[in-house]
């Protein structure tokens, strides 16, 4: 029988360099909340995201891009100059279909753009679990789960749903990393209610200081965006 494929999860983007990402399928996670929102946007029907460094690219990709919005955060607020904010629910249907979102965030966007070898990279979130468990499950490859954290920080959210993923694929991958263990156990602690689990963490604090808990609402409800982002040619797509 042929070896089971690795599954492994790095927990902040500063411990990235110690992974080896080179043909592995690497899902970037950054829960609150850029690909919970990219999730809700590529689902409601945007053409592609482009996700981007800094909030001048954004802005200077978006003049050129027709039928194109910018959008993004830094620190948590709509950046000056951005004409959308980083949250899922302002990306429905009604206004996001047959649109490009550039989009420019703190944690999530900056990750993406530092792994560099790996086969597909895609993103995920509670809104997208299910596709993404099914999507690892198809394709038998070594896998890195790639937490965002928060500012090179660990944080609870991404490691949460590092070890739903992880919890799901035990039986099928080998897990011989013990970050992933330990987000497997954060899994089992949180007995599946996300939000209740996530309300005592430090970036749930920060934002709902802005007034964001029903987008935390939104980011911790499983399989309402059932759909793959990919990493194509530096856009996201929906894989088909
Ligand atoms: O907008 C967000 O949720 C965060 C902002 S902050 O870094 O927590 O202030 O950005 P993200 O890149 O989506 O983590």
């Amino acid at each position: 029988m042929p070896d089971k494929p690795n599954l492994e999860v790095c927990l902040s983007p500063a411990l990235l360099h110690l992974f080896d990402t080179k043909d592995t399928v690497t899902v970037i996670i950054d829960v609150f909340r850029a690909t919970s929102t990219i999730a809700a946007a590529l689902d409601n029907g945007a053409r592609r995201i482009v996700p981007v460094a800094s909030v001048e690219e954004c802005i200077a990709i978006g003049k050129v891009t027709p039928n194109s919005i910018t959008a993004g955060e830094r620190d948590g607020k709509v950046a000056p100059g951005l004409e959308y904010g980083n949250s899922p629910s302002e990306y429905p249907r009604t206004f996001i279909e047959g649109k490009d979102l550039i989009l420019t965030t703190t944690n999530g966007t900056r990750l993406l753009h530092m792994v560099k070898d790996a086969h597909t990279i895609v993103t995920g979130s509670f809104p997208n679990l299910s596709a993404i468990v099914e999507f690892l499950r198809k394709e038998q490859r070594r896998v890195l789960l790639a937490c965002a954290s928060w500012k090179d920080r660990f944080n609870l959210e991404d490691a949460l749903f590092a070890g739903a993923v992880a919890a799901q694929l035990k039986d099928e991958f080998t897990i011989n990393c013990d970050s992933a263990m330990a987000c497997i156990s954060l899994n089992a602690d949180s007995r599946g209610d996300y939000f209740e689990y996530l309300k005592r963490g430090a970036h749930y604090k920060r934002l709902s200081g802005f007034g964001l808990e029903s987008d935390m609402v939104y980011c911790t409800t499983a399989d309402v965006h059932p759909v793959v982002p990919m990493l194509k040619g530096g856009d996201l797509v929906v894989h088909r």
